[in-house]
């Protein structure tokens, strides 16, 4: 997966390394942020067996029927929770949504931290009980490897080793498992229908674990798009709106989408696992100071992440 232009960084050298490794582990995950916005991780302790685990589960749960997924689909969670059917997501500024369907699962507080209120609970899939063990382990993992990352951060801004700790900590995060399913007939669709539309993602960073097939683009600064080639075992890591929102566009929050796969392969399934790693939605999103000068004007209005939230879900179609 790796190119020069997305660098591969051992994350086992900042969880285990000396201070030096650390030190270096930070400086290039920073560079990396600040250039293409995007890196391939390595050693983030998720095995193989695991994520095999998880596809397994993920296909199965999309292979339920219509009315099965139905049960879990509420529309009062805005796709929150549970499952969302075709049709639903609309990339921000664009006219057609996109062709795919996915399950997301969030928070589970189990240390009494009154933000348990706050969310709403997992749809807990009754056909398919390890999807729900599963699913979870994976989440903490993902969450466990973010909050490194967010630290290796933190370190990289000259901020606190631990700024970001306090608002991660039961933060309002996401795992979302999709299915883009078979084009059965390419010249049905819209002219401008694909798998994602281009866009940006709303949160802090996304860990996002090697789909299982090719399709991702980033857009580089050359405005060319960039394939990324699928690997199982790999986990992507980008930047989202809310750290560049923090940053003042210091660490960048790079477009990206999936596109349709070439005509003898549409009508082949492709299945990704991002997770969206949120803060608590009290964490000021407010650009620091050491970001603002002023070859760096202050370019973002002051807001909390569950007011930017709100505002993003709406915007592509999920909060009505
Ligand atoms: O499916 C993928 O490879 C990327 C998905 C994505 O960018 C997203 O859901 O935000
Ligand atoms: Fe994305």
């Amino acid at each position: 997966m790796s190119t020069p232009y997305i660098p591969t960084l051992d994350l086992g050298s900042y969880i285990n390394g000396t201070s030096q490794e650390r030190k270096n582990f930070s400086d290039e995950l920073g560079r990396a942020f600040n250039d293409s916005g995007f890196v391939t991780i390595t050693n983030h302790g998720l095995s193989q067996e695991l994520i095999d685990q998880l596809y397994e589960q993920i296909k199965a749960a999309f292979s339920l029927s219509p009315a099965q997924k139905a049960q879990y689909e509420k529309p009062e969670l805005a796709g929150q929770r549970g499952y969302t059917s075709p049709g639903k997501e609309t990339a921000k500024g664009a006219k057609t949504a996109d062709l795919k369907e996915f399950w997301q699962i969030g928070q589970t507080v189990t240390d009494g931290d009154p933000v348990k209120a706050q969310y709403p609970d997992n749809e807990v899939l009754a056909e398919l009980p390890e999807f729900n063990s599963i699913t979870t382990e994976i989440y903490k993992k993902l969450e466990d490897n973010g909050k490194h990352l967010l630290s290796a951060i933190a370190t990289y801004l000259e901020l606190p080793v631990d700024y970001f700790d306090q608002h991660v900590h039961n933060g309002n995060s996401i795992l979302r498992g999709i299915h883009y399913f078979p084009i059965e007939n390419p010249d049905a669709i819209a002219p401008d229908a694909v798998r994602a539309g281009a866009h940006e993602d709303i949160n802090l960073i996304t860990l996002l674990i090697g789909a299982s097939a090719d399709g991702l683009e980033v857009l580089t600064r050359s405005n060319e798009w960039l394939p990324i080639k699928a690997h199982h075992s790999d986990i992507v890591v980008n930047v989202g709106d809310m750290l560049q929102r923090l940053t003042n566009n210091k660490l960048r929050s790079t477009t990206h989408r999936v596109v349709n796969p070439p005509r003898e392969l549409m009508k082949t399934s492709r299945f990704s696992v991002p997770f969206f790693l949120h803060p608590r939605s009290d964490m000021d999103l407010t650009s620091l100071d050491s970001c603002i000068d002023e070859a760096h004007p202050k370019v973002y209005t002051d807001m909390t992440a569950g007011e930017y939230l709100d505002e993003r879900l709406r915007e592509i179609g999920l909060k009505k």
